[in-house]
């Protein structure tokens, strides 16, 4: 299971295939074809088009992610009429949201990701009950020095039982504790929709300046546990997402599902299908063309094309502004500056139970100069087969391990040294079980993912909840019958997913 690097090539590929017309690869055929001509022989003919039969729908969907998954079934829910398509370019669905099985019975989420429970959205759509969420202890454990031992945060609102632990931790000041009960009373006593309409500023510049939390407390817990879900440093990511983040991890718990974080878009699979859409995979979207009545879409060349009276692009951000700028009157998007994309990389460790932690807690590295650097590149771990045991099989355990863009860049070519250094410094936090680490635990697998999550602090990309950006609008009006959805169009988590998937489904029904 070494996913990443050439699962992104091949990716890369495609949408390099994707950015080009059907009518531009023949004319470029036409042009190659008469270059090589010499003047005794004439030119040949120019390759014709294979006429591929067109396929009539009343919605496309292209991409099977989360949001593609939910604006197809939320449409197919409200038109249970209407044929439904969802193209999707990989040969599994779900996106950035799967799992995967090893044969010897371990899960590998494609990426260290959980599930919040109180997602506002995935709270009215998901069955919770079927995932068999588990939850994460709220706070964390905290390696703050490079000989210490891991030290607790806890969140006394609700551990009360912790109270003392919280006070004393050595993580922070007793001031900055205090200020973080009023930084959880303000995101526990505020409505989500109301964060969205704050002034928007940086997360580091929200910490240190409206909050007054001191740099030690930041650079302790707030900027590894931050870093490892925006997956970017604070002052790149959005003072709303951080209150937002901050609110879910407050008043719900952080979970993983029995079946790994895939299990939530297999769920949504089944719902589409269940609603009558036509789900197919291995079927990358190259071409979009707008005609009078509706969109010709084309996969592959010569493969299949679909006549849709409406199409939803669901796809992530980057690979729709590509798509959207091929339809006539669109052509501007081309120019227009890319949403950034954020990376990160997960290892898995599998190794004999118990784990060297028997609690469902995030550990973070809170080493202040160290966190980041070539002898220390982990940014947080976990046990994922101690928060919900169907990560691994009985008698195993599984550790997953979570490292920032910086560090993989520093590795990059160099697997087997960072292999090493994750050891190493896994070593120094469970010293007890230094010896196991270094020489029996198994890399199970390793994971590099280019196009994580979009970023996302003001400009053309911001934040946004409230059912995100209205679908019918990407940096621009879209033309009639023309809907997106994604995370880039609300907030890079699963909740802005599948809200914006539901708005768009919703979007789609009314044309139907
Ligand atoms: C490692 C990692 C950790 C994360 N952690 C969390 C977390 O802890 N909590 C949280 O809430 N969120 C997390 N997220 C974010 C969350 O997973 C995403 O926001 C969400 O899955 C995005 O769904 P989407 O449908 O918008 O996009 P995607 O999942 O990217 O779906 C788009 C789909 O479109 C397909 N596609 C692209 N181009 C084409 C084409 N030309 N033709 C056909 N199909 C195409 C793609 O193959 C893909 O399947 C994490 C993401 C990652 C990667």
């Amino acid at each position: 299971f070494t996913v990443g690097t050439q699962q992104h090539a091949v990716l890369s590929l495609r949408r390099e295939r994707s950015s080009t017309t059907e009518l531009a690869f023949f004319r470029r055929l036409f042009r190659r074809n008469k270059k090589q001509a010499t003047p005794s022989e004439p030119a040949p003919a120019p390759a014709r088009a294979k006429r591929i039969p067109v396929e009539p729908a009343d919605l496309c969907v292209i991409g099977g992610g989360v949001s593609g998954l939910m604006a197809a079934a939320e449409a197919a829910k409200k038109s249970p009429k209407a044929k439904i398509i969802l193209l999707e370019a990989e040969e599994t669905l779900g996106g950035r949201v799967q799992s995967d099985k090893t044969p010897d019975g371990f899960t590998l989420d494609r990426g260290f990701a959980v599930f919040i429970e109180d997602y506002p959205v995935a709270k009215t759509v998901l069955d919770y009950k079927q995932l068999k969420l588990k939850p994460f202890l709220p706070g964390a454990l905290v390696k703050i020095t490079e000989t210490s031992s891991l030290a607790r945060v806890a969140d006394p609102l609700r551990q009360p039982e912790e109270l003392l632990t919280a006070l004393f931790a050595p993580v922070g000041t007793f001031v900055d504790k205090m200020r973080l009960l009023l930084v959880i009373q303000h995101a526990l006593s505020t409505p989500v929709e109301n964060f969205f309409t704050e002034n928007e500023t940086d997360t580091e510049t929200e910490l240190k300046e409206r909050w007054g939390l001191s740099d030690t407390f930041i650079d302790r817990f707030f900027r590894p546990f931050l870093e490892g879900i925006y997956l970017a440093p604070l002052n790149e990511q959005s003072s709303r997402m951080f209150n937002f983040i901050f609110k879910m991890f407050s008043a719900g718990a952080a979970t993983l599902p029995a079946g790994g974080m895939g299990a939530i878009a297999e769920q949504l699979a089944s719902k589409a299908k269940e609603a009558g859409v036509d789900l197919r995979t291995g079927s990358p979207v190259t071409n979009v063309r707008k005609e009078e009545d509706g969109y010709v879409i084309t996969t592959e060349l010569g493969k299949a094309a679909i006549r849709a009276k409406n199409v939803v692009v669901a796809t992530d951000g980057a690979a729709a502004q590509k798509l959207l700028s091929q339809i006539n009157g669109l052509e501007e998007l081309a120019a227009k500056p890319e949403q950034p994309q954020r990376q990160v990389m997960c290892m898995y460790y599998a190794f004999d139970a118990p784990a060297p932690v028997e609690e469902p807690i995030l550990i973070l590295n809170g080493v202040i100069g160290k966190r980041g650097t070539p002898e220390c590149p982990v940014n947080n771990a976990c046990f994922p087969s101690v928060v919900n045991e169907g990560y691994a099989p009985e008698g195993k355990a599984l550790c997953s391990v979570t490292i920032l863009k910086d560090m993989m860049d520093a590795y990059e070519g160099k697997e087997g040294d960072l292999d090493k250094a994750v050891r190493e410094q896994l070593g120094t936090w469970f010293p007890e079980c230094k010896d196991n680490i270094l020489s029996k635990w198994e890399l199970k697998g390793t994971y590099k993912i280019k196009n994580a999550q979009p970023a996302q602090l003001g400009g053309p990309f911001p934040a946004s909840i409230n059912g995100g950006r209205s679908p019918t609008t990407y940096r621009g009006v879209l033309p009639q019958g023309l809907l997106v959805c994604g995370d880039h169009m609300a907030t890079a988590t699963l909740n802005g997913a599948l809200e914006s998937g539901i708005r768009a489904g919703e979007a789609a029904a009314k044309l139907l």
